[in-house]
């Protein structure tokens, strides 16, 4: 089964957050990856019929998903970037009221629970409350919650914010797992979140999709455009080079400082070109703003 999203524009008065966007989906994790702004929850949530379009389509299995009420429901699950829990709650209360809400009967239900605990890896705090939860712990419960009704279209808005770099491994891990069971699309602005385990990315920038692929598709496609450069020189030089050219990493080592530049042509005798990665196409596409909340794992 796949998703087909076919010119979906949403306006908020005379902004268009999401701007005739088309893309379709079929299987495996797809990482939408954009700086703040950019429209990801816009669009997520109107792939969970939570926003209606202002226009365009997007169809399940051929069919108009904001025409199919209940069956559509049944097909998705939902983590939303704030997610409501209850800090009073167990995580088993907490899945098992989501269930109830979710209409699916007690007996099911509880083998279910018993499941997704453990397969996010809170089988031992099962009895703990959740208000002593660290955020990788509510994140993974946020993700059960999602998974309940074992759904074939899985969207998380920004799943891994928050969480410490242990956290974050522990995440792709499930994501990867989840995966073999239908579509992921999960939306971040941290590269290597999504840099190992996605099938398909899909670069969003200011309400558009500007460019998709496989990881080695994209970097192929970009490192056409730009190269990228190594080189060491002094501090000061470091700081002219880098208000000049486009500088995706800046480290200092012993003998001065080490840039990273993104450029079309060598930006000085000493650079010595080096392979384009992912978080260099990243930055190929949002410039500054892609380091604001630089994450390294
Ligand atoms: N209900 C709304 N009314 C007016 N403008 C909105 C509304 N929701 C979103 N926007 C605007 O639409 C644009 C896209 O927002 P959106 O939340 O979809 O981006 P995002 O990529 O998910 O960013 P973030 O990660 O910060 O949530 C932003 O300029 C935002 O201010």
């Amino acid at each position: 089964m796949e998703l087909q999203i076919k010119n979906l524009t949403k306006e908020f008065k005379d902004m268009k957050a999401v701007n005739h966007v088309s893309f379709t989906m079929d299987r495996g994790v797809y990482g939408l990856l954009g700086v703040n702004g950019a429209g990801k929850t816009t669009l997520m949530r109107m792939i969970c019929t939570l926003l209606n379009p202002t226009s365009g389509t997007i169809l399940w299995g051929g069919r108009d998903i904001f025409s199919m009420g209940e069956e559509y429901r049944r097909v998705i699950g939902y983590l939303p970037q704030d997610f409501g829990y209850y800090p009073e709650f167990t995580p088993e209360d907490y899945l098992r009221y989501i269930s109830a809400l979710k209409g699916i009967k007690p007996v099911a239900a509880k083998r279910r629970i018993e499941d997704l605990l453990r397969q996010v890896g809170l089988e031992n705090v099962r009895k703990k409350k959740i208000k002593k939860f660290s955020g990788g712990m509510k994140r993974r419960l946020g993700i059960a919650q999602a998974m309940l009704n074992r759904p074939r279209l899985l969207i998380l808005d920004e799943p891994t914010s928050g969480l410490d770099p242990k956290e974050r491994i522990r995440f792709r891990n499930l994501i990867s797992e989840l995966a073999e069971e239908g579509i992921i699309l999960l939306s971040t602005h941290i590269v290597s979140d999504v840099e190992s385990i996605a099938n398909e990315i899909l670069f969003m920038r200011e309400g558009q999709i500007i460019d998709s692929g496989s990881p080695a598709e994209l970097i192929e496609g970009i490192s056409r455009r730009v190269k990228v450069w190594e080189c060491v020189m002094g501090k000061q030089e470091a700081e002219i080079y880098r208000k000049r050219y486009c500088v995706s990493n800046l480290k200092i080592e012993a003998e001065g400082a080490r840039l990273r530049i993104l450029s079309e042509v060598q930006p000085c005798p000493q650079a010595v070109q080096s392979p384009l990665s992912l978080e260099d196409a990243f930055l190929y596409y949002f410039g500054e703003k892609a380091g604001e909340e630089h994450v390294q794992v």
